[in-house]
């Protein structure tokens, strides 16, 4: 098996399938190896006679076995379940019983362990809000001055209480540093997601904008253009015919000029809806400009189009647009055409649009094939 293939089997097997699961699962295994390094630190004190052997045995395997109880719930999927998959409360508060925990046994060089909860509540940041981050810099502080006093009653040889007054008011300063810190970090990320809302409304916007007619709420001409190029190709793929219909209301203008561009506007809006209620779900209805409107039938032949125009025909003469004037009738003509897809999209509309003209010409109020 080549050297990458293995790789990739082998990160699959410990980390799961691509995803964010898997970024939860890689995060708890970071935490797990760095758990390991604390315990190999543990050791190089016990070595240094810093430690005492005993404790730092039990500690190590409270807070390993802690952790590979965390991996795995994430790992199978149990975690799923959680408000929260990733369990960070769960995890950082762990995390800072363990420290506290190697505070209360480790020797001279227990200051240094005050640097790991800043760790442990800046990866929490990311996740927790501010009032969860505040709750466990308050515990984590509550939690080592539990055992700064504990250890300065039952063990003051070992620890002098000038020492641990002084690690107490640093940890203060850095906790309460952190929980500031917090604070402004909620902030920013509470701007971010607004900032982040705004622009996918912004964006939702200006795509309406530049597929859709303003008037009557239809695929404008770009959309309908990229409707054919899809759909040819599907249609090439499938081997399934494309009707294309060229419709434009007939004596337009005279609407206009009796009711006036309102009511023709309305007009124009009312042959949108009318003609959508007799369209399945795949067909387009673009408005082309003006008062015509350009029909896209995928799975179609031009015979099934044409019996799809007459249904169209017979809707208008059923609704007249009494919404305008009352008793106002409207008719359209219509081409229809085979649209081939590729380099026949131009000269489908084309086609489409003289046996349109065909049908005016022809009196009106007809549908020609081309
Ligand atoms: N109200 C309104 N009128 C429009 C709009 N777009 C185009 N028109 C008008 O539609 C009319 C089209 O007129 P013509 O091209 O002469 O067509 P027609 O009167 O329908 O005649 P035939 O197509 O030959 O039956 C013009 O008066 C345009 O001003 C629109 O968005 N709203």
């Amino acid at each position: 098996m080549p050297e990458a293939d293995f790789l990739s089997l082998s990160s699959r097997f410990v980390l799961g399938p691509e995803g964010r699961h898997r970024l939860r699962v890689s995060q708890s295994l970071l935490a797990l190896v760095a758990y390991v390094l604390f315990a190999l630190c543990q050791q190089i004190e016990v070595r240094f006679g810093l430690i005492e052997a005993r404790a730092s045995w039990w500690l190590s395997a409270f807070y390993l076995g802690g952790a590979v109880l965390f991996f795995i719930a994430i790992r199978s999927g149990w975690s799923a379940r959680l408000a929260d998959p990733s369990m960070t409360l769960a995890q950082s508060a762990f995390g800072l019983l363990a420290v506290a925990g190697a505070y209360g046994i480790t020797g001279p060089a227990r200051g240094a362990l005050l640097t790991i909860p800043v760790l442990i509540l800046m990866f929490s940041m990311f996740r927790l809000n501010r009032r969860q981050v505040g709750g466990l810099a308050l515990a984590a502080l509550l939690l080592f001055a539990a055992v700064m006093g504990w250890q300065v009653v039952h063990e003051p040889a070992r620890h002098d209480p000038r020492v641990e007054l002084v690690h107490l008011v640093f940890a203060v300063i850095v906790f309460g540093g952190m929980w500031v810190l917090s604070d402004r970090l909620a902030r920013l990320r509470a701007r971010l997601t607004r900032k982040r809302t705004d622009l996918s409304e912004a964006f939702e916007r200006i795509r309406q904008l530049a597929t859709r007619d303003d008037l009557t709420g239809l695929p404008n001409r770009r959309a309908l253009m990229d409707s054919l190029v899809n759909e040819t190709a599907r249609q090439a793929r499938l081997g399934q015919p494309i009707a294309l219909v060229a419709i434009d209301l007939d004596h337009f203008k005279a609407i206009n000029d009796e009711h006036g561009h309102k009511a023709g506007d309305a007009v124009l809006r009312g042959f949108a809806e009318r003609a959508l209620t007799e369209l399945r779900g795949p067909d387009v209805l673009a408005r082309w400009g003006g008062e015509e409107f350009l029909l896209l039938l995928p799975d179609t032949t031009v015979t099934q189009a044409l019996s799809c125009v007459q249904r169209l025909r017979e809707r208008l003469v059923l609704t007249p647009f009494d919404e305008v004037q009352p008793g106002l009738r409207v008719t359209f003509s219509a081409g229809v055409t085979r649209c081939l897809g590729g380099g026949d999209i131009d000269a489908a509309i084309e086609r489409a649009d003289r046996a349109m003209y065909r049908a005016k010409a022809a009196g009106r109020d007809r549908v020609e094939r081309a």
